[in-house]
């Protein structure tokens, strides 16, 4: 299958719809799109504080000036990242506002600097539609998996496939994008 390594085919963002980095005011709207997905266990449940540790990561959909939507990149590597927490509101879905944030957050991996992006997904259709390709087995070398060892980060951990998350990852799909 080809690898998708341009934006060219993607949708421009909704009208009405601001797609722009997080602050730190944000991070209850975020808390509170998060929570039920985490609930689920479509999302990783996290504490409080690493959202705020964590809020460069982000960007955020608004709407009306109302937060809608939120994704991050997170650097894993020197040339890789990771799509996480890209989540919708429920009653916005399938109206590009997704689209927008995942086309910013490969926006932003770019000029940080990486060159792949993974993620971990139930939503192969979606992803799939902007680029990502499933992959088996690591997306690094061993040498750089024996220094991500090394991280206490949960989503690190299941970037690995260690065993002790695996209950946590059941029927996701390892997915990655080269940008
Ligand atoms: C790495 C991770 O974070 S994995 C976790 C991913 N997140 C989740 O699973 C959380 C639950 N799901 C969600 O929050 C959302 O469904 C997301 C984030 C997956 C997608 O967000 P949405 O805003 O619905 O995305 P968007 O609207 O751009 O695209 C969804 C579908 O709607 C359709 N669509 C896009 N724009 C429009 C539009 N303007 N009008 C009608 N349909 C549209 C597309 O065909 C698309 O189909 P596809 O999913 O087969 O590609």
């Amino acid at each position: 299958m080809p690898i998708v390594t341009s934006d060219a085919a993607a949708p421009p963002p909704p009208p009405g719809v601001l797609v722009r980095p997080a602050r730190t005011a944000d991070v209850r709207a975020i808390r509170a799109l998060v929570a039920p997905l985490a609930e689920a266990r479509v999302l990783l449940q996290k504490e409080a504080v690493a959202y705020y540790e964590s809020v460069v990561d982000f960007v955020v959909a608004e709407v009306d000036g109302r937060v809608v939507g939120c994704g991050a990149v997170h650097v894993l590597w020197e040339d890789l990242g990771e799509v996480r927490t890209l989540a919708v509101e429920a009653g916005v879905v399938g109206r590009g506002v997704g689209s927008a944030i995942l086309v910013r957050l490969v926006e932003r991996a770019r000029e940080l600097g990486l060159s792949r992006l993974f993620c971990l997904t139930f939503e192969t259709e979606f992803f799939g539609r902007h680029g990502f390709t499933a992959i088996e087995g690591q997306a690094v070398e061993p040498e750089v998996y024996a220094e991500l060892l090394r991280s206490y980060d949960e989503g690190v951990a299941e970037f690995l496939d260690l065993e002790r998350v695996k209950p946590n990852t059941l029927g996701n799909v390892r997915m990655l994008r080269v940008l």
